[in-house]
């Protein structure tokens, strides 16, 4: 409750914790969460996803699944849509070099390691040199580059500690590894998810990870305000998947504009998490298994039933339409390999 600004200002400004903090997790990383794979393991799905989706195949996958079900939107049949030419992969996106990959609240730069993406990581204390000084709440957004992509990579190794501004659509990947619970209003959270938005090429993803220790479907309510709030500033959720403590996402950009109502229809409001209402909700019932299904649930598993061959249905209406196999990432959803 409160002035938010004034409070993340003062924040900002108490240094000596903040150091403190980024030795507190980065020790965390070194010592205990390389010892225990699910720590490490976040790091290391946000590769396998990045890998799936540009490197495999994914995006393409999916581009041509928008243009059936938007075909098929239109009222169109089956045999003319598959006449139709598929979504071509954007120039930037097929000629890809290295992947750029933007990881907001690095701390220790866990991504640097990894020869498949040029990472640029950010933080407002960083716990390594290679990491740059940035608030990514105050970040300037400038035009985006009209540069070849060679041209744009070697205008990201040259970049200069603290980052205050950065140009539009520069990255083809945004991480928020632990960050967005860390912000103390919802508000906060959400602009974060608008730079995100605006900083990623069309096609990007952006990867969201938050802490969660209780049973997977406790907070699924929640979770289903993160994807409404995030899906409408111009992304479409990609894939899901629940570990013992935590929530890993991964939207993708399907549209540059993003609707300008948004504040008032309350989607800043959505990206809440049991913390901001003031609850020990968290340490009480983690351990409770929930046995009851939510209507969220119920939507989940009746989604994953008509996805089966021959069922036409689409996801985002609710309607059946589509009547195609369901692919591994379809059913990576954690409610619908349980049932
Ligand atoms: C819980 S740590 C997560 C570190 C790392 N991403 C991981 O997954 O282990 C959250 C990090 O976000 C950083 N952070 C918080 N607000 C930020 C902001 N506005 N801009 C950049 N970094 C921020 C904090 O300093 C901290 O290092």
């Amino acid at each position: 409750m409160g002035d938010f600004e004034k409070i993340w200002r003062e924040h900002c400004e108490d240094e000596q914790t903040l150091s403190e903090y980024a030795v507190a997790m980065k020790n965390l990383a070194d010592n205990h969460w390389t010892k225990n794979c699910e720590g490490e393991g976040r790091i290391e799905w946000c590769r396998s996803v990045c890998q799936e989706y540009f490197l495999d195949g994914g995006m393409k996958r999916m581009l041509e699944k928008d243009e059936k079900n938007a075909a098929h939107a239109m009222g169109l049949t089956a045999a003319s849509v598959n006449t139709q030419p598929y979504s071509t992969i954007p120039s930037s996106m097929s000629q890809l070099g290295k992947m750029r990959l933007l990881d907001v609240g690095s701390c220790f730069n866990p991504f640097l390691k990894f020869d498949e993406f040029l990472t640029v990581g950010i933080d407002i204390v960083p716990a390594v040199e290679s990491v740059y000084k940035c608030d990514f709440l105050n970040l300037q957004l400038q035009q985006p580059l009209q540069l070849a992509g060679d041209a744009v990579e070697a205008f990201l190794r040259q970049l200069h500690n603290p980052i205050d501004a950065l140009p539009a659509q520069l990255f083809h990947v945004v991480v928020f590894s632990l960050l967005l619970s860390y912000f103390p209003s919802p508000y906060q959270r959400w602009i974060c998810c608008k730079k995100a938005h605006e900083l990623l090429e069309l096609h990007g993803l952006l990867l969201i990870i938050t802490p969660d220790s209780s049973h997977q479907n406790r907070h699924a309510l929640m979770m289903r305000s993160w994807r409404v709030a995030v899906e409408s500033l111009g992304f479409k959720r990609y894939k899901y998947v629940k570990y013992s403590h935590m929530h890993l996402i991964a939207f993708r950009k399907v549209s540059v504009a993003t609707t300008s109502d948004l504040v008032s229809r309350n989607y800043p409001e959505m990206l809440y998490i049991p913390q901001d209402f003031n609850s020990n909700e968290e340490e009480d019932c983690a351990d409770v298994p929930v046995q009851v299904r939510s209507e969220f649930e119920d939507d989940q598993l009746a989604w994953g039933f008509t996805e089966l061959p021959d069922t036409p249905y689409d996801s985002d209406s609710g309607e059946s339409q589509s009547s195609s196999v369901p692919s591994f990432h379809e059913l990576e959803d954690p409610i619908l390999l349980q049932s």
